[in-house]
């Protein structure tokens, strides 16, 4: 799997001219139209951009779900691109940590099981109360998700992708259903993974104002990349308003 244009141990992913086309009816949508594109390791990565515009396209390919039309997609010195449905689901399994706007937890069971479901199927995952405590919620592993705030549960959702130790945490709108100081304590639960553990962590976000906390700003327009911007004075999630 291994090839010459590998990304050697400074990047995490880097996609070359991706595209992706859905075909609905007699009409095709595209959705990415090459998007060229370096995500060093262990960066903080907000993606902005307007509706339609392809972040989620993006993640989802980058995450290994979906498969782009064309162009090439490489995992550390791995050609995603080439890998089989079989292989993909490996490399989610193994190497992702998905985090979404809706938090998906199972509603029968308690804030440590919910961590623990995916611990059972990892290598060589955190255990599961490190992954809470990563969190912030140490105290709460005993309570089900009807007992904890909505905040609290996005919590608990990032302690469970966090626990099978991923190299990537991939977030799409994790602060969407928020307000705004409970969006704060999530996005400071993914600044601490992500400077504790070296997380590669990107986030696709509405909200301009937490791109000040990303170390790179990646801008997204019409299916491409329309500017990169690198950010050399993260700020901490404290010091956003929105
Ligand atoms: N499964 C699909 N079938 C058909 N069209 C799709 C599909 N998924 C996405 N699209 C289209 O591709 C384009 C890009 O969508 P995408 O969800 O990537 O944008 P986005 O920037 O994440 O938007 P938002 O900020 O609203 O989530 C849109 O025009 C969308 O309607």
């Amino acid at each position: 799997m291994t090839d010459n244009n590998g990304l050697g141990d400074h990047l995490t992913f880097r996609t070359i001219d991706l595209t992706k086309h859905y075909i609905s009816g007699e009409t095709v949508i595209k959705a990415l139209r090459g998007v060229t594109l370096e995500i060093p390791k262990g960066d903080m990565v907000v993606l902005l951009g307007p509706s339609g515009s392809g972040k989620s396209t993006f993640l989802n390919i980058i995450g290994g779900l979906d498969t782009p039309t064309s162009g090439e997609v490489y995992f550390r010195n791995d050609r995603l691109s080439q890998y089989t449905e079989k292989e993909l689901t490996l490399f989610r399994r193994h190497n992702v940590g998905f985090v979404f706007q809706a938090y998906n937890l199972v509603p029968s069971l308690t804030a440590l099981e919910n961590v623990a479901l995916v611990t059972d199927i990892s290598t060589n995952p955190l255990p599961p109360m490190e992954a809470l405590e990563a969190v912030n919620l140490g105290d709460r592993a005993s309570h089900f998700p009807s007992q904890l705030s909505g905040g609290e549960q996005q919590r608990v959702a990032i302690a469970r992708a966090l626990a099978k130790r991923p190299e990537v945490l991939l977030c799409d709108e994790p602060t969407g259903a928020l307000d705004s100081a409970t969006g704060i304590v999530v996005l400071r639960a993914l600044q601490d993974v992500n400077k504790k553990y070296g997380t590669t962590t990107v986030i696709i976000t509405h909200n301009a104002s937490i791109a000040n906390m990303a170390d790179r700003v990646i801008y997204f327009g019409d299916g491409q990349v329309v500017d990169v911007k690198r950010n050399d004075n993260p700020i901490s999630p404290e010091e956003i308003s929105w």
